[in-house]
């Protein structure tokens, strides 16, 4: 009747509207009742769409709503429809443990370093490529080249402490912010590794800009990569459009990557000495640009370097300056932790320039402690690092897991998971060290559900690098000053009591979920403790 009176256009428009809704509501139907994850639990809101976890990542708390879920629904839990997420350590390792399990790299990767060119080791999804890939860039990550590289990363650490000197006399000084400190900080190791470069963003202003833009640009991939048709947008990532729409986030992605591109292309030119490069520097591309892999040939293209070198400097300057961030927070929440950690460094060492790789170092088991407990609390992907399975599905804690599922499991969450890691919310080094009262096994067992640094094939290359890395940074600043909160903004960088559930933890460092993590704080006064 209806359709008599209407015109032909509106009848069209209403036919399409009909359609629209019969096939959302026969769609929704099957997600609940026959999809092969049907049986899973979860809220009914993820079984039936993906929106909601868009929603979670573009307000970056992705992490505390796994575990919120995981402590309501169990081990198990579905998050989106076609997507699994799992709390125990045996689906850790059965998902991501070794390079046969029947998975590969979700799609999701494919947005984040796709507008340099093409895909990076860490985001290449297909298995033979990215282990060509890992071939090729073994020896920047081999010891002889860590050894090489130490001079230079304890230079610009030295020149963060000298930095501090003259705001730190005999009085506590000048107030700093440690995410931004150790954002500069950060930036300025891994510029000075990948391309030899000296950013000096630490102690000069005008400097900051591309060190600002690392953070704004991996929370806007972040989200946009689970648009639910985020191959879409990928196109468009690099074009003029994108930048008036995305706004600052994109536009500061693009100056990045065209930083490592000019970075590349002059090593065919001329190298730029004013700005601090050493024409004879053994940096990361040094090695790439000569390499190839050594089992099947392959070489990279140009474009291959220009992503590879900026995914280095993303992929290793942001978590290295947020775990930086996060063991200051913990030293200076826990005053009992601090002054072992402190004792520790000063018991050893007799001067700064003495600190540096070696039996010395590694004998600081506590400084070690320190950093493993401070990775549990604030590992630099907190929440899902995805993986999708192949035809022929996997078995997960018993589950067959159909090929085409996405499965996971987010470091926050088996993090804080209580059955690995007991009083989960308590700062406690002494967990990662043997004694009466921490068995062995405890420990070992720990160790299993500990995954900051990811697993198997795909686990980061930088790994010994960023320990060094750690490890030299908290001991120079340990020796040299004392530190405390700045009692004027003490609460910078915690949770609050009226903040929303899961923020409310005033002594847990705050983490906006992304890819690397967004943080602020603590105010931190520094004393000059040497004579
Ligand atoms: C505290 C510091 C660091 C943490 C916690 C960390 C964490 C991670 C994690 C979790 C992954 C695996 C992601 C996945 O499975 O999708 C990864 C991959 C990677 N990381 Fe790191 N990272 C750190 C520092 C570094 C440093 C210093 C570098 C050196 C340049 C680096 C380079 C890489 C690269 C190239 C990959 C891709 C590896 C692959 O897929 O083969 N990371 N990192």
């Amino acid at each position: 009747m209806l359709e008599t009176v209407l015109p032909p256009v509106s009848r069209l428009l209403l036919s399409c509207v009909t359609i629209t809704i019969v096939y959302t509501f026969l769609i929704c139907i099957y997600r609940v009742t026959l999809h092969p994850l049907a049986k899973y639990p979860g809220p009914l809101r993820y079984k039936l769409s993906s929106w909601p976890r868009l929603w979670q990542a573009y307000k970056g708390k992705r992490h505390i709503w796994h575990l919120k879920d995981h402590e309501e629904y169990g081990p198990i839990v579905r998050i989106a429809p076609n997507t699994l997420s799992f709390n125990t350590e045996t689906a850790m390792h059965a998902i991501y443990g070794s390079r046969n399990i029947n998975v590969r790299k979700g799609e999701w990767y494919k947005t984040f370093d796709i507008a340099a060119g093409t895909y990076s080791s860490f985001t290449e999804t297909d298995k033979d490529k990215h282990a060509a890939k890992r071939r090729w860039m073994s020896p920047v990550f081999s010891d002889a080249s860590q050894k090489v590289s130490e001079p230079l990363i304890l230079g610009i650490i030295q020149r963060f402490c000298d930095t501090i000197k003259p705001h730190a006399t005999e009085e506590w000084g000048t107030k700093w912010n440690m995410s931004v400190l150790a954002t500069y900080l950060g930036f300025d190791i891994m510029g000075g590794l990948v391309f030899g470069c000296d950013f000096r963003s630490v102690d000069r202003e005008e400097n900051r800009d591309l060190a600002n833009s690392i953070l704004p640009a991996a929370k806007f991939l972040y989200w946009v990569s689970y648009l639910p048709m985020a191959w879409l947008v990928r196109p468009l990532l690099r074009t003029k459009l994108f930048e008036i729409i995305g706004g600052k986030p994109v536009v500061d992605n693009n100056r990045l990557i065209d930083h490592a591109n000019g970075q590349v292309q002059a090593r065919s030119g001329e190298r730029n000495e004013e700005k601090g490069d050493s024409p004879n520097c053994k940096d990361f591309l040094s090695y790439l640009v000569s390499a190839k892999d050594r089992k099947t040939g392959w070489q990279p293209t140009r474009a291959d370097l220009d992503t590879e070198c900026l995914n280095m400097m993303n992929a290793g300057a942001d978590p290295y300056s947020g775990v930086l961030a996060g063991v200051i927070f913990y030293l200076l929440h826990n005053e009992t932790v601090l002054r072992k950690a402190t004792s520790e460094i000063r018991s050893t060492f007799s001067s700064p320039d003495e600190i540096c790789s070696g039996s010395k170092l590694n004998s600081c088991i506590y400084l070690y402690a320190c950093i493993e407990e401070s990775l549990r609390r604030t590992a630099p992907v907190p929440s899902h690092l995805p993986r999708v399975v192949l035809p022929g599905g996997i078995s997960i804690d018993g589950h067959h897991i159909p090929a085409g599922s996405v499965v996971g499991v987010s470091a926050y969450t088996i993090h804080h998971n209580p059955e690995y890691f007991p009083d989960p919310w308590s700062f406690c080094p002494e967990r990662w060290i043997e004694s009466e009262s921490n068995s062995r096994k405890s420990i070992d067992l720990a160790r299993r559900a500990f995954e900051p640094f990811g697993l198997g094939i795909r686990q980061c290359i930088g790994k010994n690098f960023a320990y060094l890395q750690l490890k030299l940074t908290i001991a120079h600043i340990l020796f040299r000053y004392d530190m405390r909160l700045d009692p004027d903004d003490r609460g910078l960088g915690g949770g609050r009591p009226d903040f929303e559930e899961g923020r409310h933890r005033v002594d847990e460092f705050q983490l906006w979920d992304a890819l690397g993590f967004g943080r602020d704080g603590p105010m931190v006064q520094f004393k000059n403790a040497m004579e």
